[in-house]
């Protein structure tokens, strides 16, 4: 993973905070317009990053077991409209909260690190520009604390 999500990541759990707007389960801050949506090229692309992010993290030894026996195609789902609906989209997310999902799984800092440079590579891989990737990331760090357990 290269420095700068790295750094994203870093600022954005300094000052992880809910910005004024609308809230999803779990009180995820989502942005009052879909810039962010639009730069990641929609659902379609969101759908197809997340679907090759997944594949990604079932090759990975150090956090494949985490998905063993969970409904694969459920759970890409599932990510794609959270991403989406994080992002600003016109998506509806369905799901429980990020600590309510994640509760029993006894995750580690190092896993929550291990799957965002997942994320970053399959953004790569799906031509998001650099900046946006980072947009994302942030964002995606202030669940941090609702995620990583142990
Ligand atoms: C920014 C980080 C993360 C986000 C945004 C995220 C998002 C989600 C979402 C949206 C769900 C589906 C919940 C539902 O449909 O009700 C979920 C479930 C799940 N997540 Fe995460 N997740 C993150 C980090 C992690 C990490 C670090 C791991 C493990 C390495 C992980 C493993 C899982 C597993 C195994 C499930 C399925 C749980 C079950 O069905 O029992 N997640 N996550």
């Amino acid at each position: 993973m290269n420095s700068l999500p790295a750094v994203a990541l870093a600022l954005a759990l300094a000052q992880a905070q809910t910005p004024p707007g609308s809230v999803v389960p779990g009180a995820a801050p989502i942005p009052a317009d879909d810039k962010l949506y639009q730069a990641l090229g929609g659902l379609d692309n969101i759908r197809a990053f997340t679907d090759d992010f997944y594949d990604s993290m079932l090759k990975d030894p150090r956090i494949a077991p985490f998905f063993d026996g969970i409904n694969q195609k459920f759970l890409k789902h599932s990510l794609a409209d959270y991403f989406c609906v994080v992002a600003g989209g016109p998506c509806v997310y369905e799901g429980v909260s990020m600590k309510d999902a994640h509760a029993h799984l006894g995750i580690a800092k190092g896993d929550f690190n291990t799957l965002v440079e997942h994320l970053q590579r399959a953004m790569d891989r799906a031509h998001v520009p650099f900046a946006t990737q980072n947009q994302l990331l942030a964002r995606l760090a202030f669940f941090h604390r609702d995620i990583v357990t142990r």
